[in-house]
């Protein structure tokens, strides 16, 4: 049986102020600081040691991962940052507040941009700010595979390539992981490990800073499944996530 932890990062100065960020690079605030380091503590008291960690190239999960790692005492750990675990590109929805794209357009509409499976919301064009060809951490890589919008369904085209190639293997290989992410990079992880339906999916949203633990046969099928922490306080935050995308009443 191998373990595997997967985090979305702490709160981000932009999931505070409510706004789509999707490849946007924002920093942790303080309370996401502060949830980075109680998911360090939950796991160093709970035991855990890993060989290998993973994130995105994008601040908010490098940071979470970094305190992650120094609450547990393994800042030495190797670690591996790929565009491929970004957080899924929310197109030309990236910086506007949810609550009042929601006010404008609808609350069905903007759930339908957040979480259809298959309905990539408006895209950017090249010259958009937010198109990531202009940002040299994603140079060398193919223009044609850099997303100007992603529905969940593409971003997991684009982050199972590097789960079957890189972290799979490692687990396999008997690396213990954690994988430190977002909130649509992660959904589309836990879609695939656990066979979710495009329905399931739609009503799952994750915290933030807070680990999941899976249990994993040897064929990487789960076996459990579970948060770390105080279970009514976890509810309350996903609740609190599904409810971002509505129209102040
Ligand atoms: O804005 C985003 O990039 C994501 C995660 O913070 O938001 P949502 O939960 O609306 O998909």
């Amino acid at each position: 049986m191998y373990k595997l932890v997967l985090v979305r990062h702490g709160e981000s100065q932009w999931n505070l102020e409510n706004r789509f960020t999707g490849w946007h690079d924002v920093d942790l605030t303080e309370s996401g600081v502060a949830q980075a380091k109680n998911a360090g503590r939950l796991l160093k008291e709970a035991g855990f040691e890993f060989d290998q960690a993973y994130s995105s190239v994008l601040v908010r999960a490098i940071r979470t991962l970094n305190i992650i790692t120094e609450e547990m005492g393994q800042m030495w750990l190797p670690v591996e940052r790929h565009w491929r675990l970004n957080e899924r590109h929310y197109g030309a929805l990236t910086g506007l507040d949810k609550a009042e794209t929601a006010a404008k357009h609808g609350d069905e509409q903007v759930k339908v941009w957040r979480r259809s499976f298959d309905i990539p919301p408006p895209a950017v064009d090249e010259s958009s700010e937010h198109f990531p060809g202009h940002d040299r951490r994603y140079k060398g890589i193919d223009p044609r595979a850099l997303p100007k919008a992603e529905s969940l369904a593409l971003t997991i085209d684009r982050v199972l390539p590097y789960w079957h190639d890189v972290i799979s293997p490692a687990i396999q290989a008997n690396k213990r992981v954690i994988i430190a992410a977002h909130g649509n990079s992660l959904r589309a992880l836990v879609k695939y490990l656990d066979n979710m339906s495009n329905e399931e999916i739609l009503e799952l949203n994750i915290p933030t800073g807070v680990p999941l633990v899976y249990e994993l046969d040897k064929d990487l099928k789960p076996i459990s499944k579970e948060y770390l922490g105080d279970a009514a306080q976890i509810k309350a935050m996903m609740d609190a996530v599904a409810k971002q995308g509505q129209a102040k009443k």
